[in-house]
């Protein structure tokens, strides 16, 4: 399913009904203390309320209350329904969710307005006859479908009001987080009044008691949900299927058990009434606080899970508040009215539900249609020949001797119909297991991409996380500054940004882990199913050899050939349908992990951007081949008004620029410096080189945000190229990699014993490792070690080095690009696979990859070029060059 067009914040909309003082109040003596004021606005006195009492006389607890409609004893069925209903079904039709709810105490007739009476009819019989009146009038240009489903909630459980005997049903969240009713019946209805039939048959089921507060009070809650398809008749390329669903729901009342005098069973009911009320009031507390992270608990009662898209998601929604004006019901009227206000501030974000069907697919359900067509034929065909068979038989008197076989021939016959029916039978069960097969596929590739989502919310986390560390980093520091030197010393400065993971989080991780296990359990299915699928496939291609041991005729064979072949096609058939499927959810997939790239470029982005800031304050100096590559970083950020392929290449510039950093132990030198100047030092992250970490970098790591997110951007970098080995990625990393190891010159590598002294046997060694490991692992890039170990030594043994140096790494680098361009066509013709499948890749993603390869490429050949004219330009400057080693000394 997507999403059809923007999605709208919606405020909920609250309407207010009075209904009038009934006989068994007026007995009682009450007094009508709700007034409706105007269109809006109502007011509540307190029946308490003594003019004469003058201590009481500030203490009034008259209150008045606006809402978006107020209605009184005086409005009809037919204003509430307008005032509240009618406008939401236009949306219903062009695909929108939409919910109405009737809230009060029991007793305060939110039965009546919802279900009414048979001459005062409620909201239900009303929008049902104005759905099915709009979707006449517009029958002629498209095609509906409707069902609908009543259950009800009773004592937490729930009963399906059109299937009584089907027992209690679980509530279940599919893997797109909206909640359904698993096993409730579903009745398609073609027009209004059977719908009106089944909703006085499921009436009928409710539960329904006399309590002292309400004759005839309903002790459940009560949902109708109406849902609309739409298409339109006319077929175009690209089908649209607009899904609108409409909840109706009459809740049970809220009760005090003093004012219904409820005993046993009655009073059992009430408590799970107040208790699923309660937790509706408080998702109403919660969702109705402005701004901050609201955590709304929907899972306190099934009302609320139920409700969950009508109050915080995809929905129109409009609540009718339901109270009695008379005195003696003060207590519940304000309480009602205080949740009703609140509600008010409730915003839900509603978008059109939107079902892309490729007409492709239609298609090719006609091919199949035309096929079955073509069966019937042919069926047809095989019975015309048996009885012409027949006549014939009986018709040549001279045939005698076919009388005599006539016998043998219809054992034959009866043998082979009963041949053809297996067959057929087997056909048919492969045809289900494909089937089956394609909606696992299509439901795992869903949890996939649901997983991505939530790890994309978690990423989002991370980063705020970061930039709160950040920020609270420097005011910190600023702190510090401000303070004088004893101060520092006893300061330990605690980190206090260690903020809270939102809720929302928590969630996302559980959902996660709900998903996993999901996705386990569908592998197990799918395995059965193939099993199964080979079992039936291995049993129909014996049938097909004893085929024609039971034909007597050469027309028969034909005919009963052909029906396999018929068949054969309709599996193909189905086999396209599900590539189609596993394709458009490839491309889905693909926008999520283009996405995570882009998070990925904007904490890379600012990793650089603190590092660089860093070096800047503090005056370092920094190799050249550094800068060289912080050049290019910001050529490219200026370059372009980025595109996605650009994140892809910033990422591998960043990741060699820190791969530098961390391998020349650059860091680790300034962070010395840095860290008797102040008491905040930045480190770059430990950067996976070719899968390693390089632990001395991370021992020497400080325990600020930086390593946190750096840490967990590198792990959740690896996990994307895992995830993706598409993309390749590794590759022109391993290479820049191996390259900026191997590049640097004699003099570099005095310069950095000169830095780090002893740690150098450790960096050495790790070096020797990284490449020892880059070689293993891919063939470019050890060739491109070797050249850049021949170039480096014939440049620092020879006196004449640099010219056969340039020579040798010009004939480098074209061997490179030619490897490169094997590689890249290799990869082209390489078939697009999704769990094991290989299906052609789709257009537009294949677009995408060829851009992303070719940056990726071209960013490896400026890259490997630049690393060439560092290496020629470092070994020449080399005596000019100014290292940070002096600036250590200094300080
Ligand atoms: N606006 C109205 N006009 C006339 N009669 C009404 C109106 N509202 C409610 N009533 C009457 O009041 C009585 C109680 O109403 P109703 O059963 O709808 O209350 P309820 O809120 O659904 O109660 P419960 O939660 O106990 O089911 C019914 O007899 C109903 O006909």
């Amino acid at each position: 399913m997507k999403d059809g067009g923007e999605s709208k914040d919606q405020q909920l909309t609250v309407a207010l009904r009075i209904r009038p003082l009934n006989e068994a109040e007026v007995e009682e003596g009450a007094t009508i203390i709700a007034h409706k004021v105007d269109e809006q606005m109502v007011v509540l006195m307190d029946p308490m309320e003594d003019p004469d009492d003058i201590l009481r006389a500030n203490r009034s607890r008259e209150k008045s209350y606006m809402f978006d409609v107020a209605l009184d004893y005086e409005a009809t069925q037919e204003d509430v329904y307008r005032a509240t209903t009618k406008g939401l079904i236009e949306g219903i039709i062009s695909g929108y969710n939409a919910t109405v709810f009737a809230y009060g105490p029991t007793g305060a007739g939110k039965t009546y307005t919802m279900l009414g009476t048979d001459y005062e009819p409620g909201i239900y019989v009303r929008t049902l006859n104005d759905l099915f009146k709009s979707i006449e009038e517009t029958s002629d240009d498209m095609e509906y479908t409707v069902s609908m489903s009543y259950l009800e909630i009773y004592n937490e459980m729930i009963r399906d009001l059109l299937n009584p005997v089907s027992g209690f049903l679980d509530l279940r969240e599919d893997s797109k987080g909206s909640i359904q009713v698993a096993g409730i019946t579903e009745v398609s209805t073609i027009n209004a009044k059977e719908i009106m039939q089944l909703l006085v048959k499921g009436n009928k089921q409710r539960t329904q008691e006399p309590t002292a507060a309400n004759k005839t009070s309903s002790r459940s809650h009560a949902v109708l949900e109406v849902t609309v398809r739409q298409k339109n008749r006319v077929r175009n390329i690209l089908q649209e299927v607009r899904i609108g669903r409409l909840f109706m729901i009459d809740l049970a009342g809220s009760e005090r058990a003093s004012q219904t005098q409820n005993r046993g069973k009655r009073m059992k009911e009430g408590a799970h009434i107040n208790r699923s009320l309660l937790a509706l009031g408080n998702c109403i507390n919660a969702l109705s606080e402005k701004g901050g992270n609201k955590y709304v608990n929907y899972r306190d009662s099934k009302l609320t899970r139920l409700l969950k898209d009508s109050l915080g998601g995809n929905s129109r929604t409009v609540m009718i508040a339901h109270i009695s004006p008379a005195s003696l019901s003060f207590e519940e009227s304000r309480n009602t009215l205080t949740y009703a206000d609140r509600a008010k501030n409730i915003k839900t974000r509603v978008k059109r539900n939107l079902m892309n069907v490729s007409y492709h697919i239609a298609q090719y359900t006609n091919i199949i249609s035309d096929l079955r067509s073509e069966i019937h034929r042919l069926k047809k065909k095989i019975d015309a020949q048996r009885i012409q068979q027949t006549k014939n038989d009986k018709a040549d008197i001279r045939n005698v001797q076919a009388e005599v076989q006539l016998h043998s021939s219809q054992y034959d016959r009866q043998e082979m119909d009963r041949l053809r029916e297996q067959l057929v039978t087997t056909f048919r069960e492969q045809m289900d297991i494909r089937r089956n097969l394609m909606e696992l596929d299509n439901s795992n590739m869903q949890i996939q991409i649901d997983t991505s989502r939530h790890l994309l919310a978690i990423a989002d986390w991370v980063q705020e996380k970061a930039r709160r560390a950040r920020k609270w980093r420097e005011e910190y520091r600023k702190e510090i500054d401000n303070k004088d030197e004893s101060e520092k010393d006893s300061d330990t400065g605690d980190d206090q940004s260690d903020v809270m993971e939102p809720p929302e989080v928590a969630v996302a991780r559980e959902h996660i882990a709900v998903l996993v296990a999901e996705q386990r359990k569908l592998k197990r299915q799918k395995v059965e199913l193939e099993k199964r699928f080979s079992d039936i496939r291995g049993r129909a291609q014996k049938l097909e050899e004893l085929l024609p041991k039971w034909i007597s005729s050469e027309q028969q064979r034909e005919v009963l050939s052909l029906l396999c072949k018929v068949h054969e096609l309709e599996i193909e058939n189905t086999e396209m349908q599900s590539s189609a499927l596993l394709k458009e959810n490839v491309i889905r997939q693909t926008d999520y992990v283009v996405q995570r790239f882009e998070q990925h470029r904007h904490l890379c982005a600012e990793i650089i951007q603190q590092q660089r800031q860093i070096i800047d304050d503090h005056n370092l100096l920094v190799p050249p081949h550094l800068n060289e590559l912080y050049e290019i970083y910001m050529r490219e950020l200026e370059e372009v008004s980025l595109g996605l392929t650009c994140c892809f290449c910033i990422l591998c510039i960043f990741i060699a620029y820190s791969a530098v950093l961390t391998i020349t132990g650059f860091f680790k030198t300034s962070s010395c410096a840095q860290r008797r100047k102040s008491s905040t030092v930045l480190t770059p992250p430990p950067i996976h080189v070719n899968g390693m970490v390089n632990q001395e970098v991370k021992r020497k790591q400080m325990l600020t945000g930086t390593k946190n997110i750096a840490v967990k951007a590198a792990r959740r970098r690896s996990k994307v190229l895992e995830s993706d080995n598409r993309l390749r990625i590794l590759e022109p990393m391993k290479e820049k990699t191996s390259i900026s190891l191997h590049s640097m010159s004699e003099n570099e590598e005095s310069f950095y014993r000169g830095i780090t002294g002893p740690s150098l046997t450790l960096y050495k060694q790790q070096q020797a490792q990284i490449i020892k490991h880059a070689v293993s692992e891919d063939n470019i890039s050890s060739s491109t070690c070797e050249m850049g170990s021949h170039g480096e030594s014939s440049q620092t043994d020879s006196p004449h080095g640099w010219s056969q140096a340039q020579k040798k790494e010009d004939k480098a680098t074209n061997r490179r690009e030619e490897l490169l361009e094997a590689k890249r066509k290799k990869r082209r013709s390489r078939s697009f696979e999704v769990n094991g499948q290989a299906l052609p890749r789709p257009k537009n993603v294949a677009s995408r990859f060829q851009q992303l390869e070719s940056i990726s490429d071209n960013r490896f050949a400026v890259n490997s070029q630049s690393q060439s004219r560092v290496h020629g330009k470092t070994s020449h400057a080399a005596g000019k060059v100014k290292f940070p080693i002096s600036h250590h000394a200094g300080t």
